[in-house]
């Protein structure tokens, strides 16, 4: 089952692909426990489609991203909590890997050391419909990507993922209400994304 407002050209998944360019010796590499292989996620929070989101037209046309799509919250998520893992092709930066587009807009690093990332323009969950919070939330992003751990096999062997959680309730518990039901999720893509995508358009237009 996909879930509502699932775009037709896009493959809706419930859990990673891997480029031909990932060999079975970087796909090992991610079931390697690294120092702090923390959180570790329980099978029960990995519903597919997940309960807890839901896709949305965005009509608002103050919205920086009128004409797209968001992801709301169904209902309250508290503080620090797991909200849905990014889903994608996990691929290589080599320029043989059929699966790289360095020009992607929802390409996520999954492990700077071993050179993989996750791309979920083709392909993905509803995780690739989050939006940044600029322009959309003036208190900053509620949510943000962090790594997390999930049992990849009966045996229970651990494998690295990229989660999207609640942002804590911070030192002084001014975000303790954490998301509530019909907010916006957002997270902040960083400054390196924004500041590429303004040269390209700046070459565009001179
Ligand atoms: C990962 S996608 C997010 C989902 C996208 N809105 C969609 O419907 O497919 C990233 C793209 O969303 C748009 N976007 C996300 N956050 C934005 C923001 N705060 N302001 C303007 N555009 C935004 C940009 O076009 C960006 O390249």
């Amino acid at each position: 089952m996909k879930p509502g407002n699932w775009p037709k050209e896009i493959e809706y998944l419930t859990a990673l692909t891997y480029s031909k360019s990932v060999t079975s010796h970087l796909h090992k590499s991610l079931h390697t426990l690294s120092a702090n292989c923390s959180p570790i996620l329980d099978n029960q929070l990995l519903r597919t489609p997940s309960p807890w989101v839901c896709i949305t037209p965005i009509k608002d046309r103050s919205h920086p991203a009128h004409g797209q799509h968001g992801l709301h919250a169904t209902r309250d998520l508290p503080p620090s909590s797991f909200v849905i893992l990014y889903l994608g092709c996990v691929h290589t930066s080599l320029a043989t890997d059929a699966s790289y587009d360095p020009d992607s807009d929802y390409d996520l690093s999954l492990d700077r050391e071993l050179g993989l990332a996750v791309d979920a323009t083709h392909k993905g969950n509803e995780a690739r419909f989050i939006n940044d919070y600029r322009g959309v939330r003036e208190s900053g992003p509620n949510a943000e990507f962090k790594d997390c751990w999930v049992s990849s096999d009966a045996n229970g062997k651990l494998e690295k993922r990229i989660g999207v959680f609640v942002v804590s309730a911070g030192k002084a518990g001014k975000r303790r209400k954490g998301i509530k039901a019909g907010e916006e999720i957002v997270v902040s893509y960083g400054k390196g994304f924004w500041n590429g995508r303004r040269g390209e358009q700046a070459e565009e237009v001179g």
